[in-house]
């Protein structure tokens, strides 16, 4: 945790460097554990984690909004919960989501995963919230190959989707773009995807591939592959692209036909 809050700061400094109005990390900044059981072992409570508590001190001291995912104790104490915090620019924790898909995959000669076994499954989507960049909304990683997630939040006025990741090597080769892409697609909202990438122990790789997507889908950042080091990119929100995209190609569903989300 020390170490990752090490490689934080030097990405907080990269963001005041680039002028950055808010930063974006990982699913998970705070670590990844081998197993389950060492997950379970490692977690602390937002007061008491050296690693959120310096990540409130950099957003305070350098006046920038920090998105970061961590992990916090279940209510059940052989389970954690799997959270994403918007700590503001007063360092102060103001927005939280727990991830409500969990990742129990068992693929053969790839990766065999069961999030459920050591987290606790979220239970509701949090309404997007107000920032200097426009509205944000979380969700986590898993949460990505659910478009109901993108598109409920969308309708409650989203303006930038976040999916702050850690995916698998394989599942990302595969899918980690097209679905990106696709969320903001349908959405027309911009899309912050902040991934872990490399090695994390002898169990876990993460495929990486950083990307922020526009409201037409254009990749306008893609940065990390698995053998690169922790990396920032940025790119601006076109508000006024947003409006255009929304009014020129209005996506009017047929609540009339199926059901609102
Ligand atoms: O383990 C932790 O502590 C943090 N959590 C994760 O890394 C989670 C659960 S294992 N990873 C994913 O959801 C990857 C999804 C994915 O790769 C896909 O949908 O293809």
């Amino acid at each position: 945790m020390a170490h990752n809050l090490r490689q934080c700061r030097v990405l907080v400094k990269k963001a005041v460097n680039a002028g950055a109005k808010a930063l974006f990390l990982p699913e998970a900044s705070d670590y990844i554990g081998i197993s389950g059981a060492e997950t379970v072992k490692l977690v602390k409570s937002v007061h008491d984690s050296e690693f959120v508590l310096g990540l409130q001190e950099e957003a305070r001291r350098e006046k920038l909004p920090i998105h970061v995912g961590v992990h916090e104790p279940g209510l059940d104490v052989s389970k954690v919960k799997n959270t994403v915090l918007w700590i503001d620019e007063k360092g102060e924790i103001a927005h939280r989501y727990q991830k409500i898909h969990l990742f129990d995959v068992d693929i053969k000669d790839g990766p065999v995963l069961k999030e459920s076994n050591c987290v606790e499954k979220g239970m509701k989507i949090v309404p997007p919230f107000t920032t200097s960049l426009g509205k944000v909304a979380s969700t986590i990683c898993f949460d990505l190959r659910f478009p109901e997630i993108g598109i409920a939040l969308k309708r409650l006025g989203a303006d930038i989707i976040t999916y702050p990741s850690a995916f698998t090597v394989p599942t990302g080769k595969a899918h980690w773009e097209i679905l990106l892409r696709a969320r903001a697609i349908e959405t027309q909202s911009y899309v912050i995807a902040a991934a872990q990438v490399g090695k994390h122990n002898e169990k876990r790789v993460s495929y990486g591939h950083s990307m922020i997507i526009d409201p037409w889908g254009a990749i306008l950042a893609d940065v990390g592959g698995i053998d690169d080091e922790p990396e920032i990119a940025t790119a601006t929100i076109d508000h006024d692209l947003l409006r255009k995209i929304r009014m020129e190609m209005p996506l009017l569903r047929r609540t009339d036909v199926y059901p609102e989300i």
